[in-house]
């Protein structure tokens, strides 16, 4: 699709604002603000219950926010004309009528969207499911069955994906070949949105994160820049024959020394430069030196700590 059809103000950036969601007795999405930029995928992460697919829905009108706004690309989902041509997603393992092949499938959704009927081949090929084209949905395993619920997002070739979980119950292939389909869409400009639970793949996967508990924005941004800012930052790791001369060269240094069970020194305050200066200066041997970063599951775990409560 060309540009020209697009508005120009349609930059694909998703802005939500003080989005809220009062369920009876649960408030399931809390004053929640955060943007996601196009040209990047960003991770939308949670616990369970913590209000990721009720946000996900307000942002595909399909729960009505009780206060707070949601647009994608400067205009309300229920505003747009044609929105299959600008917001592709999946909410859910697809579903398709059982008897029907997956080409056929796509080219219902076409005809009903008023697209072109060739945009059903063109888009199983996107996912590589060209030669399961003619086969029923009913013989289609699950991860052909996530490939077929993206093909139909892709129908409108949008500028906008917004998918739920999509890694869940594939195979370690069907998620390697997730997580570059989804990088590729970003690499094209597009903005992609993804939640998930899985914070290994997040950290794969994801440029930026939004992460959420409680149904309250906990942290927001680069995945670096989110880990980078956690209290408990990188530490360094030493191995030395001479550990209780280095341990008081460092705490002289004001470092923190602790050491574990196979007497390895972890160092904090101090980078791994500065432990191999204070090692020279010292006359210690080291025998390794390294850093240790927090990955995206300590972090994470660390920020949502309490905030969760029970859902
Ligand atoms: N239709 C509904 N009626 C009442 N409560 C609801 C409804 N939908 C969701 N909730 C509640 O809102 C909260 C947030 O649910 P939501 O499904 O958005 O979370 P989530 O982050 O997607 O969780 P999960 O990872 O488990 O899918 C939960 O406490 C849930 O029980």
């Amino acid at each position: 699709m060309s540009d020209g059809q697009r508005s120009p103000t349609d930059d694909g950036q998703i802005v939500v604002s003080g989005l809220t969601k009062q369920y009876r007795n649960v408030r399931a999405v809390d004053d929640l603000s955060f943007t996601v930029a196009p040209g990047r995928v960003t991770g939308f992460l949670g616990p369970n219950g913590a209000g990721k697919t009720t946000t996900l829905r307000m942002l595909l009108n399909l729960v009505t926010p009780t206060a707070g706004t949601a647009t994608i690309g400067g205009h309300r989902y229920a505003d747009l004309t044609d929105p299959l041509r600008h917001v592709g997603a999946v909410l859910e393992a697809s579903s398709a009528h059982k008897g029907r092949t997956g080409i056929n499938h796509l080219k219902v959704i076409c005809a009903a969207a008023g697209l072109p009927k060739e945009r059903a081949a063109e888009a199983l090929a996107l996912v590589g499911l060209t030669p399961a084209a003619k086969r029923k949905f009913k013989g289609y395993s699950l991860g052909m069955k996530q490939r077929l619920g993206i093909a139909a997002a892709m129908l409108g070739d949008p500028r906008v994906l917004i998918l739920d979980e999509p890694a869940n119950g594939l195979d370690p292939e069907g998620i390697r070949w997730m997580r570059g389909f989804l990088k590729n869409l970003a690499h094209e400009g597009r903005t992609v949105l993804v939640s998930s639970h899985l914070l290994s793949e997040m950290q794969l996967l994801a440029d930026d994160v939004v992460i959420i508990a409680g149904g309250k924005l906990i942290r927001q941004g680069p995945v670096q820049e989110v880990m980078g800012s956690m209290t408990k930052g990188a530490r360094v790791r030493v191995r030395t024959p001479q550990a209780d001369q280095l341990t008081a060269a460092l705490r002289g240094a004001s470092a923190t020394v602790d050491v574990d069970e196979q007497g390895t020194l972890l160092v904090d305050g101090v980078d791994a430069p500065a432990v191999g200066r204070a090692a020279l200066a010292a006359g210690v041997e080291l025998h390794e030196l390294s850093t240790e970063r927090p990955d995206l599951e300590g972090v994470f775990l660390e920020l949502t700590a309490g905030k969760a409560g029970i859902r």
